[in-house]
């Protein structure tokens, strides 16, 4: 069974409608990333999917039992608090030792808990966040615009982390971004939204697709060539998903 599942999902605010007819799943194992200009819709689909906002019709489905991680797109540390990363993830629950050690390691910075908060990189403060919700061991992380902020090269480090996770825990990542370029390469499956799925398959479908291009131009190509050069086997996933039926339309 899918962990989150949609059928003809429509959702609006108060008669304003924002996203029409979307049928997805998702699964154990996979990267999905939502793309879509401004006001897409995007938000408004991870707020169904997690259960804060309520279809105008059709249906979301969650497995029993699903944990979900969630990493926010930034959050505000007051400056003037002193407050170091293992008293951070010890809030508002208090955690064990080893498992916030455990968790700073997974996301590829197990040197930080003794570091103060506003001392951190944009990248470091990404991967503590992401520590946060991995603290919960959950089934699907669910990344809002994580990297906003970080450069290219960070934000493609960020989700090189998000992949060695994924491979590590089999979890499933959903993740909503404008970093085309690199998040589309570290993905299996791509929606892009405008409201409703214009378009949905392998980054590569994807990017080839005129409602893609329609809407973000062509210069995905050659980055998304040079990232899987880059990338090429680097490591080996364990799922194996049919996505013969991917197509744009
Ligand atoms: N709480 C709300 N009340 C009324 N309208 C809303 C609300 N939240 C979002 N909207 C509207 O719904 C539409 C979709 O918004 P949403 O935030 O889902 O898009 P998005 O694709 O995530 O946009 P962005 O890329 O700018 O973050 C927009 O027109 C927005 O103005």
């Amino acid at each position: 069974m899918s962990l989150i599942q949609t059928r003809n999902l429509t959702l609006g605010y108060r008669g304003t409608p924002v996203l029409r007819d979307v049928s997805f799943a998702i699964e154990r194992g996979e990267i999905v990333t939502i793309v879509g200009p401004n006001g897409s819709g995007k938000s408004s689909l991870l707020r169904a999917l997690i259960g804060a906002l309520a279809p105008e019709s059709g249906s979301v489905t969650r497995a029993e039992g699903l944990r979900i991680g969630y990493v926010p797109q930034k959050l505000h540390i007051d400056a003037t608090l002193p407050l170091t990363v293992h008293r951070f993830l010890n809030l508002p629950k208090r955690q064990k030792a080893d498992d916030i050690q455990g968790v700073l390691t997974r996301a590829g910075v197990p040197e930080l808990s003794g570091a103060q908060m506003t001392s951190l990189s944009g990248g470091q403060f990404q991967r503590v966040l992401l520590a946060r919700a991995l603290l919960g061991a959950p089934d699907i992380l669910i990344l809002d615009e994580a990297t906003q902020g970080l450069d290219q090269p960070g934000a493609a480090a960020f989700y090189r982390q998000i992949e060695e996770v994924r491979s590590a825990l089999n979890l499933a990542v959903l993740m909503v971004s404008h970093d085309l370029h690199v998040v589309m390469a570290a993905s299996d499956r791509v929606l892009c939204l405008n409201g409703h799925i214009c378009c949905e398959g392998t980054p590569e479908i994807v990017a080839d697709a005129p409602e893609y291009r329609a809407l973000f131009g062509t210069g995905t190509q050659g980055t998304l060539a040079l990232y899987r050069h880059q990338h090429d086997h680097a490591h080996h996933h364990s799922h194996d998903h049919d996505h013969s039926h991917e197509h744009c339309q």
